[in-house]
């Protein structure tokens, strides 16, 4: 797999998604991000439209549930054809096995998000109560992840070099929380650069607002692809 620019589609309605969409050149083959927002709203239905329209599609669901929930819903969108599928790693070592048994006979990586992008030192010790350094606690659920078969994790960019280390350096590290140098860092905590993401080496980038609130969404994204292939 190439390493992607992945462009999350968080948009209240399809067809201000479709007219984002249709932006873009056919030619270009573009990695789309369905989240928890548009798939609660148009289901696989949209999946589907948009898998047959070529695009290759990362369903972020976030599965988070007891083992055999978790193992009957992935072999379901085991049969969705999508590229990647995300659970929570703290859903523990049972979860994380159940879904990637769930995905079996399929394509469909399975990727584990470890601390939310959104979450930091603060947030990690103070809300969650979680006695560890941010770094400690994301290699931990990444180690997790890896020993019980998911393909990869999600995580922060800046987390890249330390979960390789903790596990291997095939072992997919998939990062969102991406802002280019002048825009609004919003709700995310743990961000970098799309050339900063490169050189820590990961294995794709999820973006979203940057692109698809930008005034001219196609040279947006053209521009992070430029900083992200430098
Ligand atoms: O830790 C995580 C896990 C998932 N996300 C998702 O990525 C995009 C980021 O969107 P931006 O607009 O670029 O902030 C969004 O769909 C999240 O649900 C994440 O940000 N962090």
């Amino acid at each position: 797999m190439d390493k992607p620019v992945i462009v999350a589609l968080d948009f209240a309605d399809d067809f201000e998604c479709i007219n984002f969409l249709n932006q873009f050149p056919k030619s270009e083959k573009l990695f789309l991000k369905i989240g928890l927002e548009m798939f609660c709203q148009f289901g696989y239905p949209f999946v589907h439209n948009l898998r047959e329209r070529g695009y290759n599609i990362f369903l972020d669901l976030k599965l988070h549930d007891i083992p055999n929930t978790v193992k009957r819903t992935c072999e379901m969108i085991a049969k969705w054809d999508v590229q990647m599928l995300t659970v929570h790693a703290s859903g523990g070592a049972e979860m994380i096995a159940a879904a990637k048994s769930g995905l079996a006979g399929s394509k469909t990586k399975l990727l584990a998000v470890t601390q939310l992008t959104s979450l930091g030192q603060n947030e990690l010790e103070n809300e969650l109560q979680i006695p560890l350094k941010s770094a400690d606690y994301v290699a931990h659920l990444a180690k997790l992840a890896f020993d019980n078969g998911a393909d990869g994790v999600i995580s922060s960019a800046l987390e890249v070099p330390m979960i390789k280390d903790a596990t291997s350096s095939d072992f997919l590290c998939i990062t969102p929380g991406i802002r280019p140098k002048s825009a609004q860092v919003g709700d995310q905590k743990r961000v970098a650069t799309p050339a900063q993401a490169r050189t820590l080496g990961s294995d794709g980038i999820v973006v979203g607002r940057p692109i698809t609130q930008a005034q001219d969404g196609h040279q947006a994204y053209m521009n992070i692809c430029k900083e992200w292939n430098k």
